[in-house]
């Protein structure tokens, strides 16, 4: 195993009272896997990925990371580790490749190497003939790329991603994800944080659930998806008024749920919402009643994210009550 933890809490102290950031977390991760971390705003991804790079202490649990126990060896868990945090890592006036090597110095690498090692990270990350720019004048996603060149640098075999791809345009997203499989392909495990529900189902092996600082689900994409009851059906009707009629034809049917009309539109769930359609249309048709639209969708992870927490992972509100942020106060 590359990341065992178990029970992880940290709570912070701030002026409004202790903040229980994360609650009892266990996770494990396999050597060559690519997990994601996934939660809304607040849900403690960042911390707990803090705590397991060694740059904040648990209030209480244990984890080995890399091979080394968080707690008695950090030293060694940060030797073999590569962290790249949210905010990126570089300063905007200094060179790219200057800020590179003095990174890797850091971590006891010959200067002479350091420039090879990073020049060769720079080709394989698709930065070549960067090398002597300043910071600032690369763009949004080239700028993601140094910083995790800068994660790279002492060649880690575990590799912490904070939301690498928050801010970057489509396009840029899908390159990173490109270069994140080449990583996994060298050998590397790699651990993300995102709130990206597209990013977590393209690119990873397995997903951990986290809400409210407490794990609320793990498996694969298709697994997760799976939890959840059936396909999404969607009935659009000419006339508002006969959504209770319909309601009622859709309640009648073997295996629906979440039956609910908004509108002139009737929604719910039910297992291969493809096969049960055409019965389904003639029932209605049968009735006189008429409908404009139909739509089936298989279920998303945000679907799983809602069956687990009863909230959306994009559900705005979510985000606004989490928005927090007294900092905490000196203990
Ligand atoms: N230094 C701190 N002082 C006080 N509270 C903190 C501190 N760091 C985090 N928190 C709180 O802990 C909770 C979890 O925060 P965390 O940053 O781990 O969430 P997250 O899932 O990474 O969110 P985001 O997606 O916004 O990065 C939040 O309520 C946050 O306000």
């Amino acid at each position: 195993m590359m990341i065992e933890a178990r029970g992880l809490v940290r709570t912070f102290k701030t002026r409004r009272g202790p903040v229980q950031a994360v609650q009892g977390v266990d996770l494990a991760v396999a050597d060559g896997e690519i997990v994601g971390f996934l939660g809304p705003n607040g849900a403690g991804k960042t911390t707990t990925m803090r705590m397991l790079a060694t740059l904040i202490q648990p209030t209480s649990g244990t984890a080995t990371v890399a091979g080394c126990d968080l707690a008695k060896d950090p030293v060694g868990v940060r030797r073999r580790i590569g962290y790249v945090p949210q905010s990126g890592s570089t300063l905007p006036e200094a060179i790219a490749g200057d800020e590179v090597v003095d990174h890797a110095r850091l971590y006891g690498v010959p200067k002479a190497e350091a420039a090879a090692r990073g020049q060769r990270l720079f080709e394989e990350l698709d930065l070549q003939g960067l090398w002597r720019r300043q910071c600032k004048t690369l763009s949004g996603g080239q700028r993601r790329r140094l910083d995790i060149v800068m994660g790279l640098i002492h060649d880690p075999k575990l590799i912490f991603l904070d939301e690498p791809t928050t801010g970057l345009d489509p396009q840029a997203r899908a390159n990173l994800w490109e270069h994140i499989r080449g990583l996994r392909a060298r050998g590397a495990t790699i651990f993300i944080t995102t709130h990206y529900l597209d990013e977590a189902d393209a690119l990873c092996d397995r997903i951990l659930v986290i809400d409210h600082g407490k794990i609320v689900g793990s498996g694969s994409p298709e697994e997760l998806k799976q939890q959840v009851s059936g396909d999404g059906v969607r009935l659009e009707l000419a006339d508002a008024a006969q959504a209770p009629a319909v309601s009622k034809i859709v309640r009648e049917l073997d295996g629906a749920v979440e039956v609910e009309a908004e509108g002139d539109s009737v929604g719910f769930r039910i297992p291969r919402g493809g096969a049960v359609l055409p019965s389904l249309l003639r029932s209605i048709d049968a009735q006189g009643i008429e409908l404009t639209g139909v739509e089936v969708h298989r279920p998303t992870l945000d679907d799983v994210f809602l069956t687990m927490t009863g909230r959306s992972l994009r559900d705005d509100d979510a985000t606004a009550s989490t928005e927090p942020a007294e900092k905490e106060v000196a203990a």
